[in-house]
């Protein structure tokens, strides 16, 4: 059994690969095994997370979560504790492994109740695990995660939370908030994406011991997607020079949105770029930055794109319109932000300009939130929150290039890779400019000489990590998060 941190990058796997995954593993294992060790280890982290903890109401579901919720209350008496059990399934209707659980969790004494204990010291949520289908959570089960969640004590999830969908992240309107959830078998997508992170607390993982099953070691199955860890440190040479870290022209800016562009800037200048131009598209009003006064302001016309990345979007407002055509034609590299998605999401001659950069081989990064996403695809805000990584895929496909799609558990595709979740990050970056740090620390990335995936990967990790480490008692603003951001 693992904690899951966040410095080492974590295969996940969907429903449909963790089955696969269960079926080799119980064709090579003698019958319900991997039922007694999910209970086991259950039990056991119960044990370490509420060392104290006499009384434990453990809930559990009609299926097989219910099932390792009965096999961990067995141990969990025979340790000296006071498991209560509540159960919605039947000796009858439960599954096999469940029901086996049943009889062993009966053997031990361990106490079943109608209804929940008055009082207890920790909650166990085995009422539903992948099995779960999305539909929202009625009767004794509704009244049970409501009485879960308003109870101060930690829960700890079996598998997934109750009602968090395993593949993306999606919860039903009633839904299990745990404050630690271990995964069972594999780590799920959906632990760490849209509402995964806040509905799961900390996240452990039980193998299960199947890493060791010969069967799967050597056919292993290949990952849904990455979590993703901490980038490699960065090495800069004696022998370089500013232009061994590339160059940067800012697009952005129009008038009344200048500091998007200028903080665009400062994180690409700040993240180690080497040198950083700033082409503002507010008619030319300034010419300096006296507080950044490496930042170099030319006329965007005169900026040589070519040789350059261009990161632009960043409050351009209309005026980005006009300059599009030819940064998507000549840029060396590019980070597409804000008004540039909206403007090419209307727009198919861009959308055009876009793809072909591909057959190129110019790199290519659009940094849609999910209603710009949502344009871009053609949907709802809420259609891509339903299914993040498959929004954030199809929107790669279609236009050819690596997307990063933001949010909670912040998503990167692109054509032929496997898509990375990004772990870092927290609500305190759910302020203004923050987005336009992102897409300027991006581009100090691609300008280094990092492919356009791999710069993504490694700016939205870094973004989300200066955040983390962010002083407490400090806001946190936009501003101050450029000119901290790592090297
Ligand atoms: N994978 C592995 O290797 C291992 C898996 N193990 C464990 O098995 C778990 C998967 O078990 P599972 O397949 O039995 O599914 P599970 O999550 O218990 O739910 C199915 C039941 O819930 C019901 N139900 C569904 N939705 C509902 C709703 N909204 N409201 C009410 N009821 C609802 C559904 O009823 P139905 O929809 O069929 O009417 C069915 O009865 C897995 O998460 C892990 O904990 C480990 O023991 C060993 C290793
Ligand atoms: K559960």
């Amino acid at each position: 059994m693992q904690k899951i941190d966040f410095r080492t990058r974590h295969a996940l796997f969907n429903v449909a690969a963790t089955r696969a995954m269960e079926q080799a593993a119980q064709a090579a294992l003698p019958a319900h095994t991997l039922m007694a060790r999910a209970g086991l280890a259950v039990a056991q982290l119960a044990l370490a997370l509420a060392p104290h903890a006499r009384r434990i109401w453990i809930a559990c579901g009609p299926g097989n979560n219910g099932g390792d919720g009965l096999e961990a209350a067995m141990h969990l008496q025979r340790w000296g504790k006071q498991p209560v059990l509540t159960w919605l399934g039947s000796a009858d209707t439960a599954p096999a492994d469940a029901a086996a659980s049943y009889q062993r969790a009966l053997q031990a004494g361990v106490t079943f109740s109608q209804t929940p204990p008055d009082a207890f010291d920790l909650c166990i949520d085995a009422l539903l695990g992948i099995g779960s289908q999305v539909r929202e959570p009625d009767g004794r089960m509704a009244d049970w995660i409501r009485l879960i969640n308003a109870s101060k004590q930690a829960v700890l999830a079996v598998d997934l939370p109750t009602g968090l969908h395993a593949d993306t992240g999606a919860v039903t309107q009633l839904s299990v908030k745990a404050t630690h959830t271990l995964s069972l078998l594999t780590l799920k997508p959906g632990l760490f994406t849209a509402h995964g992170r806040d509905a799961a607390g900390s996240v452990w993982l039980a193998d299960l011991g199947v890493d060791q099953l010969t069967a799967l070691a050597q056919q292993p199955l290949a990952p849904t997607a990455w979590l993703a860890g901490a980038p490699p440190a960065a090495e800069r040479p004696h022998a370089s020079h500013k232009g061994s870290y590339g160059d940067i022209a800012v697009v952005g800016g129009a008038p009344g949105m200048t500091g998007a562009a200028l903080l665009a800037a400062s994180a690409a200048l700040h993240a180690g770029a080497g040198r950083v131009f700033v082409g503002l598209l507010d008619g030319g009003t300034l010419s300096v930055d006296t507080s950044q006064p490496e930042l170099m302001f030319r006329p965007v016309e005169a900026l040589e794109l070519s040789a350059m990345t261009v990161v632009c979007g960043c409050g351009g407002g209309d005026a980005i319109c006009a300059q599009l055509p030819r940064i998507l034609s000549a840029a060396a590299a590019v980070v597409i932000d804000a008004d540039a998605i909206n403007v090419i999401a209307n727009d198919t001659k861009l959308q055009t300009l876009l793809t072909e950069r591909s057959q190129r081989g110019a790199a290519t990064v659009l940094t849609p939130h999910p209603l710009e996403a949502a344009r871009l695809l053609g949907t709802s805000a809420a259609q891509v929150q339903a299914d993040r990584l498959a929004a954030c895929g199809q929107l790669a496909e279609r236009y050819h290039c690596t997307v990063v799609l933001k949010g909670s558990g912040t998503l990167m595709a692109a054509p032929g890779q496997t898509s990375v979740i990004n772990p870092t990050g927290n609500a305190r970056l759910a302020t203004a400019g923050t987005g336009d740090v992102l897409a300027g620390l991006i581009g100090a990335r691609l300008a280094g000489g990092l492919d356009a995936f791999e710069a993504a990967c490694q700016a939205v990790y870094q973004h989300g990590l200066a955040a983390d480490r962010w002083p407490p008692g400090r806001a946190l603003t936009a501003g101050a998060l450029s000119r901290l951001l790592l090297h």
